[in-house]
């Protein structure tokens, strides 16, 4: 049997899986935790990695592995190849200024023909604008910009600083793919090609950038000669891991909520709400990402003093509306809407409504609240679904899945819980290995009964701009 990896280094952990590549059946699995907060040092990733490899048993017996991670983090390296400072990810802030100022001098519409989106301050650019402003002297230090999986794929690889790594700081040996480029903000899915001009204006001087490579490539090899596939962002990963196929709109539920879908022609929306990026098969993955997903689960349980299953329980005690108790669930800023700013708030709140059970269904009801005004966008942009496909670590929740069912006015189906992500790119090792894109079967555990209640998202609508 030929054994290929796949690895999903996400926001909160690294999972990697190990499959059969002629059925994709799972053959070994591993995962290691990443530091919480919204800048981290690069090296937890590594040490994750390496970590996980080992907890699922190591790679002696596979052939191919490739990564798919978190997207836009700013990895930015000197000439030694040497991490200048902690990456700041997708789901940092403090670059929201940045983000306006390279509107205002470039203009939305201009950004969103020349990169198919507008940036928000997930996008490596703006993080870049900030360090300009924010660290000049770091600013003045980068020769690379890197994105987190670009940046394991080349370690991976055998490169890195020269007392760390077998073959050094190349930093012309830098990969990456057209999923992951497209959430710079500096490369084009339109014409495939680095728009430089744009990185000078956003980091104040130009900077090697990872080669972009095509969905069928490799990277290169390990030093003990694993093939090395391209690699994706973790959205695009998951679209290739589930086949998702024209008519199938995901939605996934982890760090961040995000709705997106595979197209055959690349969007450019000059509202900025859904970013045009490219997927994993070399069309396009147009997609809205909101930045309070199920860590808005994860604290309304903690305040409640549950887990999980509780949790669930409580909220299906509870009646759709929730006896008009109402959560904006913006704990943690937004970014769609772009809101960075923002902070969570409580509507609706009387005697009768505030239980345990209406908070629980509320918190539930005003995540997934905003990822149907997502399922609008990506609509308004010309996607039509046939059903929405549900994952991520929160989709197995039996109260997310039935109260989905009540939110989006489209059928919902929950594949088996699985690390689509890391299937993704073990789809990409196959792939790079024997050259042509593998097609294995994905099972669908549950597809709730269609149950819309316009209460949720009409009382929702009262205390939101969106
Ligand atoms: N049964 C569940 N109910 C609600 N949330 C869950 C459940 N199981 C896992 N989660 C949440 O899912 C998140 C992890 O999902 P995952 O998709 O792996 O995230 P990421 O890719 O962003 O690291 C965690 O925040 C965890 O608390
Ligand atoms: O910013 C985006 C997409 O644009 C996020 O989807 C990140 O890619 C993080 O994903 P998770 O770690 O939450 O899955």
């Amino acid at each position: 049997m030929t054994l290929v990896a796949g690895v999903d280094s996400s926001t909160q952990s690294c999972k990697i899986v190990i499959k059969d590549a002629a059925t994709g059946a799972l053959v070994r699995q591993g995962r290691a935790s990443h530091p919480d907060g919204t800048e981290v040092d690069p090296q937890f990733w590594w040490d994750a990695l390496l970590s996980a490899i080992d907890d699922a048993g190591g790679l002696a017996d596979v052939a191919a592995i490739s990564i798919g991670g978190q997207q836009h983090g700013m990895v930015a390296l000197d000439v030694d190849g040497r991490v200048i400072r902690p990456a700041l990810l997708w789901n940092d802030t403090r670059s929201a200024q940045a983000a306006l100022d390279l509107i205002e001098e470039l203009g939305a519409e201009e950004l969103a023909i020349r990169t198919g989106s507008v940036p928000v301050a997930s996008f490596t650019s703006t993080k870049l604008r900030w360090l300009r402003d924010a660290e000049p002297e770091n600013a003045a230090r980068v020769a690379a910009v890197a994105l987190p999986h670009d940046w394991l794929t080349w370690r991976l690889r055998g490169y890195g600083p020269a007392d760390e790594s077998s073959l050094g700081p190349v930093l012309e040996e830098l990969t990456t793919d057209r999923s992951d480029a497209s959430g710079t903000g500096y490369w084009s899915p339109a014409s495939g090609e680095y728009d430089t001009a744009i990185l000078v204006r956003a980091l104040g001087h130009s900077a090697i950038l990872p080669r972009v490579l095509g969905p069928a490539e490799s990277a290169g090899t390990t030093p003990g000669g694993l093939v090395v596939g391209v690699g994706a962002g973790d959205n695009a990963g998951a679209a290739l891991g589930l086949g998702a196929m024209p008519g199938d709109v995901v939605v996934s539920i982890g760090t961040s909520g995000t709705v997106f879908a595979v197209t055959p022609e690349p969007v450019a929306d000059v509202t900025g709400t859904v970013a045009g990026f490219a997927d994993a098969s070399g069309v396009s993955l147009p997609l809205v990402a909101t930045l309070n997903a199920a860590r808005v689960l994860r604290s309304t349980a903690e305040l409640l003093g549950v887990d999980n299953d509780e949790f669930s329980r409580l909220a299906l005690e509870a009646a759709p509306g929730a006896d008009g108790l109402v959560l904006v669930p913006y704990f943690e800023g937004e970014r769609t809407p772009n809101l960075p700013n923002a902070t969570a708030s409580l509507h609706g709140m009387t005697i009768a409504s505030t239980s345990r059970e209406n908070l629980a269904r509320a918190a539930i009801e005003g995540m997934l609240c905003g990822l149907a005004a997502g399922l609008d966008a990506v609509r308004a942009v010309g996607v039509r679904e046939t059903r929405l496909l549900l994952v991520g670590g929160a989709a197995q929740n039996p109260a997310i899945q039935a109260i989905a069912a009540q939110v989006f006015d489209a059928p919902v189906v929950v594949p088996r819980p699985g690390e689509y992500v890391a299937d993704g790119a073990a789809v990409q090792a196959a792939w790079a290995l024997t050259g042509s894109r593998p097609s294995w079967p994905i099972d669908i555990v549950a597809e709730p009964a269609p149950d819309l209640r316009p209460v949720i998202r009409a009382q929702y609508a009262r205390y939101t701009t969106s």
